[in-house]
């Protein structure tokens, strides 16, 4: 424990410890208690109640959280991007048609033309799969109805996710300018399979990062945990002198594919939005003078969780691949919680600026995603433009979205990047809780 004191001849202030300081009571320590020994029946423990919950309101939970560090430590930055998908390219027009016809399904008519009205509203131009038509015909496993596939499926996103990732870090590494081996930390996020040793194991013995680096793997989170690899760098880069934590986020739409059921119309909504890719991000403090090219400041990281939403994203790990469930209401509880968690984000802005006077990054989940948050903020639309753009070229890429719309945006030829004007920006993403995690950023003027 410390106290403030006054130091009597100097006349200053300052915290010493409580013993120290004449006539303080000593704190006192917890008192052990004896505990029944094991033999004896323990005595019986209160009853499992069902409590009604308490049913915050995300405006009303209590913030701020995470004003964290204090001001006068080095916050940290992005100080490079890098993006890569793998080379199959779909052309969501024809789309339906393919998947209808490689999954032997093209006779559900009513089911195929559900589909097409989907991919035709979706907002998406162009994707990337590793699903080809090679791939599936050595992998109708992926496609058969009733056939265990998990097992298939996890040794192939065991090499895929680490190759794809390893593409986007070693983009994000050239443009850093130092060598990998400088690598202190690596924060990986993935929805896709499950590998042990993980895809960070790997990442580090192909991208030649040290044996020391310090690794942190972020499974099964979602399409948030690009938001949520830039928290934990934020604490890993504030809180240890020089590091320099690289992210990959590594995305396939693989472990959901399977052939079109009408039992589960959903599927079809994550069929017809899902795309490969991955990202890599290096964060760090204090960038190097000539060296290191900051590209945003990360001010200020939270999440929070809607209230009673668990069951509106849900993902069930099956024999069959992932079952990803999405309820039609999920663009209407973001419209409903997004706007109370950006004013906290943005409140930490000096001047508070107002939601049309920063640049946006919102996680492309889908085009009533984008609409509901659009209409929430009331947004001009050409704040969207770089979340509509990287929807339009690439789909919904789970955790990697969010960091490929912040790479479009800082790009000054990127046509998306109408908001270069704007010093401060938020970047948000939405996923299974229903959370809501979000980053504060500021623009660096040095590019
Ligand atoms: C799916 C859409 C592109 C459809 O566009 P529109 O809404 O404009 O068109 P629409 O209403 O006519 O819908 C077209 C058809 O899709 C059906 N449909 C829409 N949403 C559905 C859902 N969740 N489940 C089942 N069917 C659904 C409609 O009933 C309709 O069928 P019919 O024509 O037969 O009447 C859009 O609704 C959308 O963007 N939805 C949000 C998708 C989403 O949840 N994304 C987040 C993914 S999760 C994520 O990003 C986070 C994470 O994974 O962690």
């Amino acid at each position: 424990m410390f106290l403030e004191v006054e130091v009597a001849a100097q006349g200053r202030r300052e915290w010493v410890p409580a013993e120290a300081v004449p006539g303080t009571p000593r704190p006192t320590c917890p008192t052990w208690i004896e505990q029944p020994s094991p033999r004896q029946p323990l005595p019986e423990g209160p009853t499992w109640v069902e409590s009604p919950s308490p049913r915050l309101n995300v405006a009303e939970t209590s913030r701020p959280l995470n004003q964290f560090p204090p001001p006068e430590k080095a916050r940290a930055c992005i100080l490079a991007m890098g993006r890569a998908t793998p080379p199959n390219k779909i052309v969501q027009s024809t789309y339906t048609d393919w998947y209808f016809n490689v999954t032997n399904c093209s006779h559900k008519g009513e089911l195929k033309q559900k589909m097409q009205r989907i991919c035709d509203r979706s907002g998406i131009e162009t994707r990337y799969s590793i699903l080809t038509d090679e791939f599936l015909k050595e992998h109708p496993e992926f496609y058969t109805p009733g056939e265990p596939s998990l097992e298939q499926r996890n040794s192939i996103f065991a090499e895929e996710v680490p190759k794809l990732a390893h593409e986007a870090a070693i983009q994000a590494i050239n443009e850093w300018g130092r060598p990998a081996s400088e690598i202190t930390h690596l924060v990986v996020a993935t929805l896709t399979g499950i590998a042990i040793p993980g895809a960070d194991v790997m990442l580090t013995k192909s991208l030649g990062l040290r044996p020391d680096v310090n690794r942190v793997m972020l499974y099964m989170l979602g399409c948030y945990a690009g938001i949520t690899a830039l928290r934990v760098a934020k604490d890993l880069a504030e809180n240890n002198p020089s590091a320099r934590v690289l992210i990959c986020c590594s995305e396939l739409a693989a472990p959901t594919f399977r052939a079109p059921n009408e039992k589960f119309p959903y599927d079809l909504v994550g069929t017809a939005l899902f795309g490969d890719g991955a990202s890599g991000v290096i964060v760090g403090a204090q960038p190097q003078p000539k060296i290191e090219r900051p590209l945003y400041e990360i001010e200020w990281v939270g999440e929070v969780l809607a209230p009673d939403s668990e069951k509106i994203i849900e993902g069930t790990l099956k024999l069959e691949g992932l079952q990803f469930y999405l309820d039609r209401t999920l663009p209407s509880l973001v419209s409903k919680h997004v706007g109370a968690f950006c004013r906290t984000a943005l409140d930490n802005a000096p001047g508070k600026p107002d939601f049309n006077d920063i640049f946006w990054a919102v996680h492309s989940g889908g085009p009533a995603i984008l609409t509901a948050v659009e209409q929430a903020l009331e947004l001009q639309p050409e704040k969207l433009a770089a979340s509509r753009q990287i929807l339009k070229n690439y789909g919904n890429i789970s955790a990697s979205t969010v960091l490929f719309v912040l790479d479009e945006l800082r790009k000054a030829d990127s046509e998306a990047d109408n908001q270069s004007d704007c010093e401060w920006g938020i970047a948000v993403a939405f996923g299974p809780g229903v959370t809501i995690e979000g980053a504060l950023l500021q623009r660096c003027r040095s590019n």
